[in-house]
């Protein structure tokens, strides 16, 4: 059984910081999800891969409780999340969504001071002065300082993206989703927030598309196809040549990255894509 959840008393050896178990979701036109079942040690940054369409951002959805399952459980260092108060829960879980919000008036420092509500209260907010060298700290970090006092509707994709990352930092969590973080990022801005989320050293679960970063940074991968879990492990036990023309249809060669430390993946990209089972 899951224990109850309470802030003081959170468990980080006893239990895995995530259990999902028998995971299904789906609405009327669609089942989505079928029985997905995996755990997340503390402190893991862990890829969720898988085509189009079968279902990464819906899983992502009922881990930060957007969506409730129609079957299974969802356990946070032990507890069940729908036991667990939105605070409480704000103050554990950060979220990065694709698409972000918008129709805001804001500008990126005052959007970013949103990201400390959940360590704040009505009745007492933070120390300004505290909340602005935080701010500061994290818009360096990110390397977004020049652009502090633009609106964030005016910004790129690529810049929104790396704000929207922002803020969830300094909501602190310990449990980071994030819904394909590189999208709309350029290469070079791709590798850093990866290196960036890999740095904090809390625990991350990101869809990504590209299984060359995800291979490059994520201790382990989950695979999903057609709404179900086909592989989970370490980056060369799932990023096989055989399993990426399964769940892909691609064909790719899989060797070692030159520096000898993870998968490599080549497509070949004269060959025409197969029909997937
Ligand atoms: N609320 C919903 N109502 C109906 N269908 C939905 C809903 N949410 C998701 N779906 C469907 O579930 C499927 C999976 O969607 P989801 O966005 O989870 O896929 P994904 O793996 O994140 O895809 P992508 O890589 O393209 O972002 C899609 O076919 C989508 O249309």
């Amino acid at each position: 059984m899951f224990k109850s959840f309470d802030d003081n008393q959170y468990d980080c050896e006893s239990s895995p910081h995530l259990q999902v178990e028998g995971l299904s979701w789906g609405c009327r036109e669609r089942q989505v999800l079928h029985d997905v079942g995996f755990t997340v040690n503390h402190g893991e940054f862990v890829g969720l891969l898988g085509p189009n369409g079968v279902g990464k951002s819906t899983l992502l959805r009922c881990l930060y409780r957007y969506l409730i399952p129609q079957q299974g459980r969802i356990a946070l260092a032990g507890t069940e999340i729908g036991t667990i108060s939105r605070r409480a829960f704000a103050r554990q879980v950060a979220v990065v969504t694709q698409h972000g919000p918008s129709g805001f008036s804001m500008t990126v420092r005052q959007f970013l001071t949103t990201g400390l509500l959940a360590h704040s209260s009505w009745w007492q907010r933070l120390d300004r002065r505290d909340e602005s060298a935080r701010v500061e700290a994290v818009l360096q970090r990110v390397k977004l300082a020049s652009l502090a006092e633009h609106h964030f509707d005016s910004l790129s994709g690529g810049e929104r993206q790396r704000v929207l990352i922002a803020r969830a930092l300094l909501q602190q969590p310990r449990l980071l989703l994030l819904d394909e973080p590189t999208n709309h990022l350029d290469v070079r801005y791709q590798i850093e927030t990866l290196k960036l989320v890999r740095s904090l050293g809390i625990t991350v679960v990101a869809s990504i598309h590209d299984l060359n970063l995800a291979s490059a940074y994520c201790d382990r991968i989950l695979l999903l196809s057609e709404g179900a879990l086909v592989a989970s492990g370490l980056p060369q036990q799932v990023l096989t040549a055989d399993r990426i023309r399964s769940v892909y249809g691609v064909d790719a060669r899989v060797d070692m990255h030159p520096n000898g430390r993870y998968p490599r993946i080549t497509y070949d990209y004269q060959k025409p894509a197969y029909a997937l089972a």
